[in-house]
Parts: C-alpha cells; sequence; structure tokens
C-alpha cells in the first residue's frame, strides 16, 4: 500500500491518547472532503513530534528513526501458518505521514485496549497477578513480534508492559520504536557457529558509558503531565507512568557492528550488560522479556530496589526471587531468561525458535496466533461512529486541531521556561 501523506487540515483530534518523551499521540479524525490517495480508518492514532519543544537534536533523529523503521515494517510481507499478512498482527502498521516545518506526523491503526500495564492495574489491583494462561497468551504474541524484528535486524530495547498495546481485537501491538536500533552484522539471535570473545570495550567507550551513568543516577524526578510515560524512574507500578520524561536512560549511542553501547531502556528493565555498558546485542529483549514474564505473573518487577542504584545493583548481582518457592515452566522460563551473563542467556544461541521451545509454550500453536478469537482479555468496544461525529461533527466543540493544541503546549511550556529562568 502507498504510504498516504497526511493532510492536517482535515485532521481533527478527538482526545490525547498518551504522552511520551518523544511525542503525543492524538485519536483522530479526518473530516469529510475530497478523497484522499489512500483510505484511512474512521478513527486512527496520530503520534506528533513537536520539532519545537525537542529538547535535543537526537529527540528529532529518534523521531524519524522510528517513521522509518515504521515505513519498513510496512514493506515486509509476513507469513503465518498458511495465511500471508500484509503486516506483521503484532506489529503496528504505519498508514501515513506527513512533516511540516515545526511536526513530524505518522498515523497507526487505533490500538483501543490500553496497554499491558493499565490492563493489569485495572484488573490487579492488590497487585495480583495474570494467569498463566493470559501470561501465555500476550508472552508467545510478543515473541512472534520480537521474533520478526531480530529477523530484520532489529533489537526493540524497550520492551515494557506500557509498550505491549492492546488493539480492539484482544491481540497485541508492540509501539514505541524510537529505542529501538538496528544491528548490522552477526546476529547473536541466530543459531550460528561459535562466535569469536565479544571485543573489549575501548576506553573511551568505558568513559562514556561512565557518563551516561552519571546522568542515570543523578536524574530528578517528575514534571508532571496527563498519561506522560517514562523510560524509567518507575517508583510504583502503578505510578511509573506519570514520571518525568526527563528520566529517560536513553543517552548518546553509537552502534558497533552486532552490538550497541548506548545506554537505553527503562531502568527495571534494563538488562546486566547495559548496565555494565559491555554492549549488548538481541539479547536485551530476551532479558526483558523475563522481566515481563516475571512483573505479570508476581505483580512487580523482580530487581526493584529503594533507588535506581540499588535496582542496579540488584540487576548485576541478584537472582531473582519466587514468592512461594514453587517452580513451574513459567519460573523456569524466567529464570532462563534473567541469566546475567547474555552468551548464556535463552534466546543468545538459537534467538526466537529456542524460546519458542522452552516448555512454558508447549502446545502453542504459533502459526495460528493471529487466529485465536477469544484472547484472555476483551477489550471494551469503542462507539467509532460516535465518537467520529462528536469531532468532525457540525458545530462540534468536541474534536480540535492537533496543531493548535501543540502550539499552546509549546508556549506554555516556553513561559514556564521563562519564568524558571527569572526565578
Ligand atoms: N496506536 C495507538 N493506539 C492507542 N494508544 C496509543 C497508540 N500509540 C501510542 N498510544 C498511547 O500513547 C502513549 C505514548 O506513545 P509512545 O510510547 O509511542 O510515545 P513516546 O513519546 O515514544 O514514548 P516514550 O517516552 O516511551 O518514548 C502510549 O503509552 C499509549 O498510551
Amino acid at each position: 500500500m502507498d504510504e498516504v501523506v497526511l493532510d492536517l487540515d482535515r485532521i481533527r483530534a478527538v482526545r490525547v491518547l498518551g504522552r511520551g518523551a518523544l511525542g503525543t499521540v492524538f485519536l483522530v479524525t479526518v473530516t469529510p472532503g475530497p478523497l484522499l490517495s489512500s483510505p484511512l480508518p474512521p478513527l486512527f492514532a496520530l503520534k506528533v513530534f513537536d520539532k519545537r519543544s525537542a529538547a535535543k537534536p537526537q529527540a528529532l533523529r529518534r523521531a524519524r528513526w522510528e517513521l522509518s523503521l515504521l515505513s519498513r515494517l510496512c514493506t515486509c510481507r509476513y507469513r503465518f501458518g498458511d495465511s500471508h499478512h500484509r503486516h506483521h498482527p503484532f506489529l503496528p502498521s504505519l498508514l501515513g505521514s506527513v512533516e511540516t516545518a515545526d511536526l513530524l506526523a505518522w498515523a497507526l491503526p487505533f490500538c483501543s485496549g490500553g496497554d499491558l500495564h493499565a490492563l493489569r492495574c485495572s484488573l490487579c489491583p492488590d497487585d495480583e497477578a495474570f494467569s498463566p494462561a493470559a501470561i501465555r497468551f500476550y508472552l508467545s504474541e510478543i515473541v512472534a513480534a520480537l521474533s520478526h524484528l531480530h529477523s530484520l535486524r532489529i533489537a526493540y530495547r524497550d520492551l515494557k508492559p506500557e509498550n505491549v498495546l492492546l488493539q480492539s481485537s484482544g491481540h497485541i501491538t508492540l509501539a514505541d520504536f524510537d529505542l529501538s536500533r538496528h544491528l548490522p552484522s552477526q546476529s547473536s539471535n541466530l543459531p550460528s557457529p561459535p562466535r569469536p570473545p565479544l571485543p573489549p570495550i575501548p576506553s573511551d567507550r568505558n568513559r562514556r558509558h561512565r557518563r551516561n551513568l552519571a546522568r542515570v543516577f543523578s536524574f530528578g524526578t517528575a514534571e508532571e503531565g496527563f498519561k506522560q510515560k517514562s523510560k524509567s524512574a518507575r517508583v510504583s507500578p502503578v505510578s511509573r507512568r506519570r514520571a518525568s520524561s526527563s528520566s529517560t536512560l536513553h543517552s548518546g549511542s553509537h552502534g558497533d557492528g552486532e552490538r550497541s553501547f548506548s545506554f537505553v531502556g527503562t531502568e527495571e528493565y534494563v538488562a546486566p550488560e547495559v548496565v555494565r555498558g559491555d554492549g549488548h546485542g538481541f539479547a536485551v529483549d530476551w532479558w526483558a522479556l523475563g522481566i515481563l514474564a516475571y512483573e505479570m505473573a508476581y505483580g512487580r518487577t523482580p530487581f526493584r530496589g529503594r533507588d535506581r542504584k540499588e535496582t542496579f545493583r540488584n540487576v548485576l548481582t541478584r537472582p531473582p526471587e519466587f514468592p512461594g518457592r514453587r517452580r513451574t515452566d513459567l519460573t523456569d522460563l524466567i529464570e532462563r531468561l534473567l541469566v546475567k551473563d547474555p552468551e548464556r542467556r535463552l534466546g543468545f544461541g538459537g534467538g526466537a525458535e529456542e524460546v519458542k521451545a522452552h516448555p512454558f509454550f508447549k502446545g502453542v500453536r504459533w502459526e495460528l496466533l493471529p487466529e485465536v478469537s477469544r484472547p484472555p482479555f476483551l477489550v471494551p468496544v469503542v462507539d467509532e461512529e460516535e465518537e467520529v461525529t462528536r469531532a468532525s461533527g457540525e458545530g462540534s466543540n468536541v474534536g480540535f486541531d492537533v496543531r493548535d493544541y501543540l502550539k499552546g503546549l509549546h508556549q506554555r511550556q516556553e513561559v514556564s521556561s521563562e519564568s524558571l529562568a527569572e526565578f
């Protein structure tokens, strides 16, 4: 499908779906008018990166990278069993994009079910957990999505429940690719001949890593902002969404063959090799899968300490503890994913196939995953027609222009930074 060039004059926002470090995501509709070059659904998500409020030039680079990756995902055909899909069923399909002097925006299908973190909080107010069957369902779909990304030599690097969105069908979509990275050469994801030892980290990398860690350890907290996401600083599972975008763990990065030496990810999901600055590959995604599985099972992440320093110490030194000490296929899977040495971690040598072969996934019909018609949780139906009418109907005062919204936001931010400067 040819990518649609979006016409911002005809796009009306219904509401803000979320704000992250990189952009604001709106639920939008297109007002009636001359046909666009390709049809868009009545409601879709529009992720908008405001170039004016980009704190750092690398933010714009990351936004462009995310858009280019989404565009690339759209060109891949995908086969599940006998059925061919235009898009991977668990990865977002790019519907269109537009760039102006102030904004870079792209359209994605609307995931009306929210995300796994919100689902867990709504279902399990007392930090009770998902059932093993529900965990198996979500992990299987995530593994299938990671498998596809890794086959394209993309390390996702930001797996966490907030980035696992739920489509209206109840199936997942992985979101948020700005931290992902292309790892160009030989992969640690595929069965491969014995690898030469990992190269030592040159001293400038050590210095850079120390600088990154210093930055990480000296974060301040929170700027407010509704539904603003954080990549770190997760004080408690419920409050972590509202923490500051300034507390992201990603900083300058540079690739080196199949490994990347940047410091990225969400504090409680960061793999030991990232904390150590050893350079990392696809195995960081398998580590994060282990943390996510643990969080789904026990309602909390395994290595959270009183502060960031303690969390990282735990990540580096402590084995995961399993309440109740009962051993199951799930605890075995988690233990194998949370092996500190990436080369001994499940998935390092044999990639996604090795993870799929673990006994926890016994009986999963991988090729039929997208056909599962009864996912563990049903997503409430959104009355699309009503949302569209409310946003675009005559005399409607509900819908708004995303450009006006962001301009207002930008002006408010300017005023507050001016007053801070005066102060
Ligand atoms: N397709 C979608 N459908 C529904 N909601 C969405 C969609 N895409 C994003 N959102 C919402 O917007 C929030 C922010 O989106 P996203 O993670 O892509 O932004 P970001 O700026 O890259 O965040 P981060 O700070 O993690 O980099 C998500 O957590 C989710 O709540």
